[in-house]
């Protein structure tokens, strides 16, 4: 299983640090979609500008994060990488949805059934609890291969319009050209996280305290809203 547990040591050792307490925020957010659509190389792109030699598919969920500065801040953004597949996931899915900021749904334009399959993604955030005001994307990815594409950029608009999301069209191997040397005007990988990003800086979202709110060595997120006296309740990332 991919290994959830060194996230939480990562977490918990930044609680060792005798410097002042570390004002990052972090945002958790979480790509999900068929087996195949492409998560991994995605996110790999994302946190390490590249895509990946060579993938397999993701078990449990495989972690990536990325110092992004927005406005003069540093904010974390942390990749939930999850499985597609069903015998891969089932006994991670709760973890997945738990203090989400984020939700980035992934369709392969070359693969129809992907497309197809979103309603059923859609339905186990609700089913997980979901609000509504948590910030969802969609994204079609492999635009590289145009040519071979099954999902029209019309129907896939349509689609996200009645759901309220964002579409954003991409290629996780070639942003910028096809395979047969044309452009695909795809948008850029950075770009649409970088998209997430902003638009959660700007919702007042998690920050990390420490130390925490009488929790021992418990790393601890608060809401904003909460040190300026809202009601927000708090939010534990490791007990
Ligand atoms: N041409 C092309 N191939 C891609 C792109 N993104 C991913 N792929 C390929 O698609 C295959 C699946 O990619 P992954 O990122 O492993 O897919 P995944 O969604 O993480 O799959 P699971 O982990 O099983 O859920 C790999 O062979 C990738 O090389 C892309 O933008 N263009
Ligand atoms: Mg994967």
């Amino acid at each position: 299983m991919a290994d959830i547990e060194s996230s939480f040591e990562f977490s918990s050792s930044l609680t060792s640090s005798s410097l002042p307490p570390p004002r990052t925020r972090i945002f958790k957010i979480i790509v999900i979609g068929d087996s195949g659509v492409g998560k991994t190389c995605l996110t790999y792109r994302f946190c390490a500008g590249k895509f990946p030699d060579k993938t397999e598919a993701t078990i449990g969920v495989d972690f990536r994060e990325k110092v992004i500065e927005i406005d003069g801040e540093k904010i974390k953004v942390q990749l939930w990488d999850t499985a597609g597949q069903e015998r891969f996931r089932k006994s991670m899915v709760q973890h997945y949805y738990r203090n989400v900021h984020a939700v980035v749904f992934v369709y392969d334009v070359t693969n129809a059934a992907s497309f197809r399959s979103l309603p059923a993604w859609i339905e186990e955030c609700r089913q997980h609890a979901l609000g509504q005001e948590v910030p969802r994307i969609l994204v079609g990815n492999k635009c590289d291969l145009r040519h071979a594409a099954q999902v029209s950029t019309d129907v896939a608009q349509q689609f996200a319009d009645t759901h309220s999301m964002p579409l954003f069209e991409t290629s996780a191997k070639n942003p910028y050209g096809n395979e047969d040397g044309t452009q695909n005007n795809s948008d850029h990988v950075e770009a649409i996280f970088m998209t997430v990003a902003h638009k959660l800086k700007s919702q007042k979202p998690l920050v990390l305290s420490q130390p925490p709110c009488g929790y021992g060595d418990t790393v601890t997120l608060r809401r904003q809203d909460q040190e300026d006296g809202g009601n927000w309740g708090c939010g534990c990332w490791r007990s």
